[in-house]
């Protein structure tokens, strides 16, 4: 297992890039803990294969260094990284039994055959192949294919890394959630250090201790579920996270209060004096419809989602949701919203601003 640090690292696949434009991966420094289980986030496009395929040495970066503990493995081949890899989609030998299939890279290694015995019965019991190790991979479905897959990238114990590319894609939804504890529990376990990438926040914050969410070529929050909740860095991490997302408004900050045209909205801090495009962001589960006093909201929707509701609204001319407890009345006359001020967040040009740092 092994820290892995990425240094000045960054990404080009143009041979002369002349603008941060061309680069895939915007400069970056980074320090993954060893044992860590992070999952990398981000829509399409945002360069979370393109870091994963450095970090497995599939692709070397035009710029920068990559280290696994004190090793500089910039150059190393991906073979010599001593790393596991989960596709997207199966690989899997089809002429040999599953039993084979997960013994294949600890019999690679040359380990004793009654380790191997002991530790593919502890995988085939993680991925549920227990009745079927003898049969042939040929002839199960993908789903099964891929959980071969799966164990294949757990059996190994002495891996520095294990590296997941949207693992569950082709996998059952009602078998995602059990796959997705049952790596979570190997994590803890073994305590191997694990990178998941997805775009999906759900599988993100469900496995991973740390999310590292990425955005147009950077890793823009790198923090606990919580974290990313709370005090989101970006406002694309408020709006990616979280269902819905932020709400984000435009407002003019003047110490502890925010204006938005002539309203005004009490925030849980001193902010000073913020520059650039300034924005409030509020949770939908940190709004409140009122009958009293509060900003003015116009209703346009109320969805009924089960657990609570999510009334979709309109203040100063930007979307707000709110989020109601299930049972809470929503009268003809709420037509106002407060926002609890200690979970407001500032930002300034997309960027969060530490209450008592700004200008
Ligand atoms: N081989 C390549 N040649 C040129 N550009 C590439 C190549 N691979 C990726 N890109 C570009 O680099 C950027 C990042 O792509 P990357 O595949 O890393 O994103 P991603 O977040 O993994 O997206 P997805 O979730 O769709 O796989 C994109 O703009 C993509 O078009």
């Amino acid at each position: 297992m092994a820290r892995i640090t990425l240094k000045n690292l960054a990404h080009s696949y143009y041979p002369a890039p002349k603008s941060e434009a061309d680069f895939a991966l915007k400069e970056m420094d980074h320090v993954w803990d060893d044992g860590g289980a992070y999952a990398l986030l981000g829509s399409s496009g945002c360069g979370k294969t393109t870091l994963l395929n450095i970090i497995s040495g599939l692709l070397r970066p035009s710029q920068g260094r990559v280290l696994f503990g004190d090793t500089d493995v910039t150059d190393a081949e991906t073979a010599q990284r001593n790393i596991a890899q989960v596709f997207q989609f199966p690989v899997v030998y089809d002429t040999m039994t599953v039993r084979d299939n997960l013994s294949f890279p600890l019999r690679n290694r040359g380990m004793d055959a009654a380790y191997i015995k002991a530790r593919v019965g502890q995988i085939a019991q993680m991925i549920g192949m227990e009745a079927i190790l003898d049969r042939k991979a040929r002839g199960l479905t993908a789903d099964a294919k891929q959980k071969i897959s799966l164990g294949r990238g757990m059996v190994r114990e002495d891996v520095n890394a294990i590296l997941f590319d949207e693992p569950l894609t082709v996998i059952d939804p009602h078998m995602k959630w059990e796959l997705r504890t049952q790596l979570k529990q190997l994590h803890r376990e073994f305590g191997h250090t694990m990178i998941y990438v997805t775009h999906d926040q759900t599988e993100a914050l469900t496995f991973a201790d740390k999310v590292v969410v990425m955005y147009d070529g950077r890793v823009v929050q790198m923090g606990t579920p919580e974290e990313l909740f709370e005090t989101p860095q970006h406002t694309f991490v408020g709006y990616f996270i979280g269902s819905p997302g932020m709400n984000l408004l435009p407002a003019q900050i003047h110490g502890d209060h925010a204006h938005l045209g002539d309203i005004t909205v009490p925030l849980g801090a001193d902010y000073g004096h913020v520059h650039g495009k300034t924005q409030i962001g509020i949770r939908p589960e940190y709004a409140t419809l009122t009958n009293g006093a509060g900003l003015p909201i116009t209703i346009k929707r109320i969805e009924d989602v089960g657990r609570h509701r999510i009334i979709r609204g309109e203040v100063a001319g930007a979307t707000v949701n709110v989020i109601a407890p299930e049972g809470a009345e929503i009268g003809a006359d709420m037509t106002r919203v407060t926002f609890e001020p200690s979970r407001i967040n500032v930002y300034a040009d997309d960027w969060r601003v530490a209450p008592g740092k700004a200008a």
